[in-house]
């Protein structure tokens, strides 16, 4: 998926950032560790915090927890803060792994009371899989099955209560009897951008490099309301400083770093400017279909939809519209452009000024 220094499959491990030198271990070392030091999602840290406290006052595991929400939201760190709040072991999974059943029941099986499964991804899992999941997470019981064909048997085999962490970007993919043995699902939204400054801060501290106010500013409104973009704009803007800029995370140098890293001051990247140019030269400002739109861009048309439009329907630049995707007025001026008079929302709505709502 597109995310230029970011892998799922690299960063599972926190490391004290002394001990490591690599990108991805950093981000790890960057995690907040404990429920009060994860920064905003206001709502969502204080129902987790009840459900983890009642939790903890029967002695008993708590529901399973669903968490929905973009990539680099912070879903990750939650389930890690979960499993570190209930004094649990983590175990760390994700959908795409499960290619079958009995890859879910291998895990499963092998579960300590208690423990946290962190399930990522969840929405990607085996549909055989699935089901056998509903059955665990309802009766901490696996159902394995020996033999083929007509003489096979279902052997129930049961298992230590756990706690599911389950993560999603797309909620709405999951079928609705999965979703409902959840307990409580926890909708991850786009950080402000004083609560990015202070992520960036935090990290700032952490890396041991110092970042002036106004600079923290600028990288917050350029980080499309994710931590994860702030914390690898951070490490480029300190890069920048430590080679070029004398050392200073001050706002001239963050402003060079962020220009030179193609990052604009609204914080659109290459994918989303090729998406809004594509949109515009090519079709016209739409509306267009969200594979066609992928296909022009060189892009799988879930990163599109997962990774670039939300914050772009959110900022104001795209709609989506029962006929496709179409470029707002706000758009066309960005990209410094003057909207034929036939654009779905051409010169009339630019001078109406309206973006029109997403349904
Ligand atoms: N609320 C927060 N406060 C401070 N740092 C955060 C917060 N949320 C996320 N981060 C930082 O952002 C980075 C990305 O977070 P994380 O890996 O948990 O995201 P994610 O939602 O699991 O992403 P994905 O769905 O792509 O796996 C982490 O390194 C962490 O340091």
């Amino acid at each position: 998926m597109y995310d230029p220094d970011d892998g799922p499959h690299h960063r599972r491990e926190a490391v004290s950032p002394e001990a490591g030198i690599d990108e991805h271990q950093i981000e790890g070392a960057l995690r907040p560790r404990a429920l009060d030091e994860f920064v905003g999602q206001e709502r969502v840290r204080e129902q987790l915090s009840l459900v983890l406290d009642s939790a903890r006052r029967r002695g008993r595991a708590p529901d399973h927890i669903l968490m929905s929400g973009g990539p680099g939201l912070g879903k990750t760190t939650l389930a890690m803060i979960i499993a570190a709040e209930l004094g649990a072991p983590l175990r760390i999974t994700s959908g795409p792994a499960i290619e079958r059943s009995g890859d879910l029941a291998a895990v499963l099986s092998t579960l300590q009371e208690g423990e946290v499964l962190f399930l990522d991804e969840i929405h990607r899992m085996a549909r055989p899989a699935e089901e056998m999941l509903y059955v665990a997470m309802e009766d901490f019981r696996v159902d394995v099955v020996v033999g083929k064909g007509p003489g096979a048997t279902a052997i129930p085999l049961d298992i230590a209560p756990f706690t599911l962490v389950g993560a999603t970007t797309r909620a709405g993919m999951l079928p609705a009897p999965l979703r409902d043995r959840f307990g409580f699902t926890a909708h991850m939204d786009f950080y402000t951008p004083e609560e990015l400054e202070r992520i960036l801060h935090r990290s700032a501290g952490l890396l041991g490099a110092p970042l002036d106010d106004d600079a923290a500013r600028e990288i917050a409104g350029r980080s499309r309301g994710t931590p994860r973009i702030a914390n690898r704009l951070l490490r480029r803007v300190r890069d920048y400083a430590e080679v070029r800029g004398g050392g200073a995370m001050d706002l001239e140098n963050a402003r060079a770093a962020l220009d030179l890293y193609e990052v604009d001051a609204l914080g659109l990247d290459r994918l989303d400017r090729a998406i809004l140019d594509v949109l515009l030269h090519r079709f016209r400002g739409g509306p267009v279909g969200l594979s066609t739109l992928a296909v022009s861009v060189g892009e799988e048309a879930e990163t599109v939809e997962v990774v670039a439009e939300p914050f772009l329907v959110r900022s104001g630049f795209l709609a989506r519209t029962p006929r496709g995707r179409v470029a707002t007025p706000m758009a066309w001026q960005h990209m410094g452009l003057t909207p034929p008079p036939d654009a779905a929302f051409g010169a009339a709505a630019a001078a109406g000024g309206g973006a029109p709502a997403s349904p």
